[in-house]
């Protein structure tokens, strides 16, 4: 998705949640500044299934290895090392275990670091002591420079968007649970925008993801439907 079809979701995020914009300009800008290209042809996953671990609880971790490819998003990849899963990207706004991100640019994986308002102390102290080669730099702003902007807001859904950008064959989705009961009342607001842009992603891409079988009719998507 291109930033012309992410503005107007980004500018209802942006007043739903009281962000401001300027600030997450200001991430973007520091992350520019402390980054450099990638090439985001290593990250081609033309006609591949991938699965994208998310934060919540997985259950079976041996449906991971089903797929073509693994990304991790936020908490995911965590679990992703604890398990012993390969992870081929890692998406994160460096809110969860930072050392790991590190550790991983520094071993040779793949990762888009998203940077926004509210994460630049961090940016400024984890992306200096990462392996430049492997960062994949991000925003939710507009993009500027060599900072990429494929579209979502929460880890999960933009590791989501990252990779249909990227050619994907098909999504599916672990450890995901949208109306999970143990997070405060922010992350839940989030999950439920992670909810509506993966059904934005879903009826752009013609597929149906699992994941939201039992939302689907229910996700309010009436504020969208100009944009989807
Ligand atoms: N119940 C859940 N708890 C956490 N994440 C979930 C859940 N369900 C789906 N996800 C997806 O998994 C991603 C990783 O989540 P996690 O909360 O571990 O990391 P995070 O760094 O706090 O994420 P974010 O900064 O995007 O909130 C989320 O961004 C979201 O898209
Ligand atoms: N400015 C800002 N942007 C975000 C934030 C946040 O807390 N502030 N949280 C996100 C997902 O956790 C994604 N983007």
């Amino acid at each position: 998705m291109d930033f012309s079809e992410w503005e107007p979701l980004y500018t209802t995020i942006l007043d739903d949640l009281g962000i401001d914009r300027g600030a997450d300009e200001r991430g973007r800008d520091r992350l520019a500044a402390l980054t450099t290209s990638f090439d985001l042809d290593r990250l081609a996953l033309t006609g591949e299934a991938v699965v994208i671990v998310g934060g919540g609880s997985i259950g079976d971790d041996a449906q991971i290895g089903r797929f073509d490819r693994v990304i991790a998003a936020g908490g995911g990849i965590k679990h992703c090392q604890q398990t012993g899963t390969a992870i081929d990207l890692a998406v994160t706004d460096l809110d969860t275990d930072p050392e790991t991100v590190v550790s991983l640019t520094r071993h040779g994986t793949p990762v888009a670091v998203a940077a926004h308002g509210d994460n630049i102390p961090a940016v400024e102290r984890y992306v200096p002591a990462m392996d430049r080669d492997n960062v994949l730099p991000t925003t939710q702003a507009e993009p500027v420079a060599h900072v990429v902007n494929a579209g979502g807001f929460t880890d999960g859904d933009r590791a989501a968007f990252l990779a249909d950008h990227c050619g994907a064959g098909s999504l599916t989705f672990l450890g995901w649970e949208f109306d999970d009961a143990d997070v405060n009342p922010m992350k839940s607001r989030k999950l439920q925008w992670a909810k509506r842009l993966l059904r934005v992603l879903e009826q752009r891409r013609h597929e149906r993801f699992s994941v939201l079988d039992e939302y689907r009719t229910a996700v309010d998507t009436d504020d969208l439907k100009n944009h989807s």
